[in-house]
C-alpha cells in the first residue's frame, strides 16, 4: 500500500510539476506568442457516438499541449449529414442528439449540428472551411476565450493578446482516427486536392487504431509526406477496439452496451428503439455520397 500511494504520489507531483511548469511558460511573453491555440474537428457518422470517440479527443489533447507548442482550447463532433447514405446510417436528429448527450460532462468538447443539418452530403474539406471561418471572426474568438476554464492568472495572459497576434495563433485541425487517413487513397472517395488542402492548410491529428498503420500510410503518400510536420500521429497505448459497427450489432442483438456508450446514450437509444435490423438496411442498395459523387470523372 505504502509503495503504491508513494508511486502515486510521485505521479501526482509530476502532472502538478508540469501544469505548473506549463503556467510559468505561459506567463512568459515569448512562450505566450509560441503557443498555438487549436480547435479540434471530427467528422464522422457517430452512429451512435461511443466512448472511443470521446477518448479520442482526450488524447489528441494531451499529445498536442505535451509537445509544448500548442494549447487545445476546443473539440467539435460533426456528424454527418443522412445525404452521406452509409448503410445503416440512421437520421442526423438522433446522432446530434446523442452526441450532445454524450459532451454534456466535458468542458472543452462540444457538438455542431450545421454539418447535420445539410440535405446534401458536403465535403469535408468545406466543413473544415465552415467553421474555420466561424472561429477566426473576432465575436466567435472572444466567446471562446470566455467559455474556456482558464485560472485568473491564464485568463489575464491570453486577454493581453493583441487581436492581430491572437488570429495567427489559432488553428483548425481535422481529427480522426487511423481508418479515415488511409481511406484517403481509395479510389474516387476523396480528391486529390482536397487531401492537400486539408492536411496542407490546416492540419491533421489522427488516433491509431488496430489494423492500420498510419505512419506506414503517411510515408508511402508523397502528399501526406510532404505535409508531415502538419500530422500528427497519436498513439494510443490502451488499445480500445469500440466501433460503432460493434455497438450496433449488440443492440441488435439485445446485448448490453453499457460502457461502450455514455449512461445517456445508452438510456436514449432504448428509449427511442434505435437500431434495428431494419436501420441496419438502411442505404443498403445506394452508393456512398461521395462516390456517387466522383465515380464519373476520371480522376
Ligand atoms: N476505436 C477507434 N480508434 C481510433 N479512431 C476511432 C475509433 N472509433 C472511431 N474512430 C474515429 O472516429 C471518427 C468517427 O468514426 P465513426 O463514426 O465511423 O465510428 P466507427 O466506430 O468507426 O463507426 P462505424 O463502425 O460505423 O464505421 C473517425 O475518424 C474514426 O476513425
Ligand atoms: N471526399 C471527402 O470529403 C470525404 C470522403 C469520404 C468520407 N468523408 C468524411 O469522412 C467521415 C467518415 O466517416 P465514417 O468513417 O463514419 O464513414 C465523414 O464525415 C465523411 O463525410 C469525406
Ligand atoms: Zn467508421
Amino acid at each position: 500500500m505504502k509503495t503504491c500511494g508513494h508511486r502515486l504520489r510521485t505521479h501526482t507531483d509530476k502532472k502538478l510539476l508540469s501544469k505548473v511548469w506549463n503556467l510559468t511558460s505561459l506567463s512568459s511573453p515569448m512562450a505566450l506568442q509560441e503557443r498555438i491555440r487549436v480547435v479540434l474537428l471530427a467528422c464522422g457518422s457517430f452512429n451512435p457516438i461511443t466512448n472511443m470517440h470521446l477518448r479520442m479527443f482526450e488524447l489528441a489533447r494531451d499529445h498536442l499541449e505535451d509537445t509544448g507548442r500548442y494549447r487545445v482550447v476546443k473539440g467539435i463532433i460533426s456528424p454527418v449529414g443522412d445525404g452521406y447514405q452509409k448503410k445503416g446510417l440512421i437520421e442526423a436528429c438522433h446522432r446530434i442528439e446523442m452526441a450532445r448527450l454524450a459532451t454534456e460532462s466535458s468542458s472543452w468538447i462540444s457538438v455542431d449540428d450545421w454539418e447535420g443539418q445539410q440535405a446534401e452530403w458536403v465535403e469535408t474539406v468545406k466543413v473544415i472551411r465552415h467553421h474555420h471561418a466561424e472561429m477566426s471572426s473576432e465575436d466567435d474568438l472572444h466567446d471562446m476565450v470566455d467559455t474556456v476554464k482558464f485560472t485568473k492568472k491564464r485568463r489575464l495572459d491570453v486577454e493581453s493578446f493583441s487581436d492581430h497576434n491572437r488570429s495567427e495563433t489559432l488553428q483548425l485541425k481535422l481529427l480522426c482516427g487511423a481508418d479515415v487517413l488511409e481511406s484517403f487513397s481509395i479510389p474516387k472517395l476523396w480528391k486529390k486536392e482536397d487531401v492537400t488542402e486539408i492536411v496542407g492548410r490546416f492540419g491533421l491529428v489522427c488516433i491509431t487504431r488496430g489494423g492500420f498503420d498510419a505512419e506506414k500510410f503517411v510515408y508511402q503518400s508523397d502528399v501526406l509526406h510532404k505535409h508531415r510536420k502538419n500530422i500528427h500521429i497519436v498513439r494510443e497505448w490502451v488499445t480500445n477496439e469500440i466501433s460503432a459497427t460493434h455497438v450496433r450489432r449488440a443492440v441488435r442483438r439485445g446485448q448490453s452496451v453499457r460502457y461502450l456508450l455514455p449512461d445517456p446514450v445508452v438510456n436514449y437509444i432504448q428509449d427511442q428503439q434505435l437500431y434495428s435490423a431494419e436501420s441496419e438496411q438502411k442505404n443498403a442498395d445506394v452508393i456512398l455520397a461521395p462516390l456517387q459523387k466522383y465515380g464519373s470523372t476520371t480522376e
